[in-house]
């Protein structure tokens, strides 16, 4: 079996205020001092996982949220440093931290830099304050500006901003300026969602007034132009980079690669050496977590699931997908999915070679009735 890339995700779940529209594991900040006691258990958490990596060495880390920009610079190299101590990081690691554009958090930017973090990845939303303050976001326009501006100071590998769109009352010329004014700050990576209304959220139960169907149209066609123009490449739905900057974590993901998982909600993948892919899935709530439980679930997935999800992930990406990737990621045949992809071919989602399977334009617009061929 050849090496498969191991990734690491590490979960911070507080924020300062919950967002209206947000469904990520995040809850408002009650003591700061929970922080160095959650630092301990996200390592405790760690070692539990180790004999799942097979000696694997880390290819990305991406500390995600929640905010995980609450946290000091000071936290965050104890953090890498002892993580480092029990499983070694590739030389050329991407290491990847979600900061929050308030200028209490963009204080601790040249720390995180001098604690070994590579990328940073600030949650900017929009430029407007109007939709700042409807999107329930505690920065303004000018701090994130500041925010985006020193990150392209700071001699990083990559930083990368998030915008939305699509957001409540946005026209489409409000769209275009949030997207220049991202555009003219210069991220090598750049985000660009379009806002979903996630069940359970504060958005779900009183749901703002949305942009219709033709105005969110014409923002996508529209912004996806600009951005291409400005010499950005598209290569997932939402996520756009400059050649050379598409994000690796994210991409070991898309690949099927491995990954391990810690902190509140962390979900991992991994490969064993007799080629059976486990997934786990870690205690969602702090209060849980915090007492040592860790480890919510794990399971097995059984060897007819590979392929769908093997798909479900690829697919994501706009490349054509390796045939031979198939291969190492599944520890499948071809063999095995001969009828899918030949009905696929057949009913005109994909084309082939003898190395890579081509989604067609059918495929991207039906890809949920191709990815259930594989089920
Ligand atoms: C975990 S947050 C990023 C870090 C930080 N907590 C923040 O918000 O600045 C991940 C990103 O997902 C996007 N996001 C969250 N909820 C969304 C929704 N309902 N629809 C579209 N994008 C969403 C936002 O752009 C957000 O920055
Ligand atoms: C969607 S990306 C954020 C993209 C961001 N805009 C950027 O380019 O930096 C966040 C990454 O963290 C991973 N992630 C988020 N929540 C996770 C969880 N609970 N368990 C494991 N991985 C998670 C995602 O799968 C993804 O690779
Ligand atoms: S969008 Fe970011 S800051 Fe807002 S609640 Fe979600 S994780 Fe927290």
């Amino acid at each position: 079996m050849s090496v498969i890339p191991l990734s690491l995700y590490i979960h911070t779940p507080w924020c300062v205020q919950k967002c209206p529209y947000c469904d990520f594991n995040s809850h408002n900040i009650k003591q700061t001092s929970d922080y160095q006691q959650y630092i301990q258990h996200l390592l405790a958490d760690l070692k539990q996982d180790l004999p799942l990596t097979h000696q694997r060495s880390i290819h990305s880390i991406f500390i995600g949220g929640g905010t995980p920009s609450l946290f000091s610079a000071d936290l965050i190299h104890n953090l890498l440093t002892e993580i480092r101590k029990v499983i070694a990081f590739e030389p050329n690691i991407e290491i990847t931290i979600e900061a929050n554009p308030n200028s209490v958090d963009a204080k601790h930017f040249v720390g995180y830099t001098q604690a070994g973090i590579n990328r940073i990845s600030i949650g900017v939303q929009s430029f407007q304050t109007d939709k700042l303050s409807q999107l329930g976001r505690v920065h303004n326009p000018h701090e994130a500006i500041k925010a985006a501006q020193l990150a392209k100071t700071l001699n990083l590998r990559s930083y990368n901003l998030d915008l939305m769109h699509g957001l409540p009352n946005q026209s489409l010329q409000d769209a275009m300026y949030d997207l220049n004014q991202a555009i003219s700050l210069d991220p090598p990576h750049l985000s660009w969602y379009q806002l979903t209304i996630e069940p359970n959220t504060l958005f779900d139960s009183k749901p703002p007034i949305l942009p219709n169907e033709d105005c969110l149209w014409d923002i996508y066609q529209q912004g996806h132009a600009c951005l291409i123009a400005n010499g950005y490449q598209q290569y997932e739905t939402s996520a756009y980079a400059k050649p050379g900057y598409q994000c690796q974590h994210n991409l070991n993901y898309w690949h099927f690669g491995d990954y391990l998982g810690i902190g509140c909600g962390a979900h991992g993948k991994l490969t064993q050496a007799d080629g059976r892919i486990i997934r786990t899935i870690k205690t969602r709530h702090p209060r849980g977590y915090m007492q040592g439980r860790y480890l919510d679930k794990s399971y097995t997935v059984p060897k007819e699931e590979l392929p769908f999800e093997f798909f479900m992930n690829q697919f994501r990406l706009l490349e054509p997908a390796k045939k031979l990737l198939f291969i190492k990621r599944t520890n499948l045949s071809l063999l095995e999915i001969d009828k899918p992809i030949k009905l696929a071919i057949k009913n005109g989602y994909l084309t082939e070679d003898t190395q890579y399977w081509f989604l067609t334009n059918k495929g991207k617009l039906f890809l949920n009735s191709l990815l259930e061929l594989f089920l």
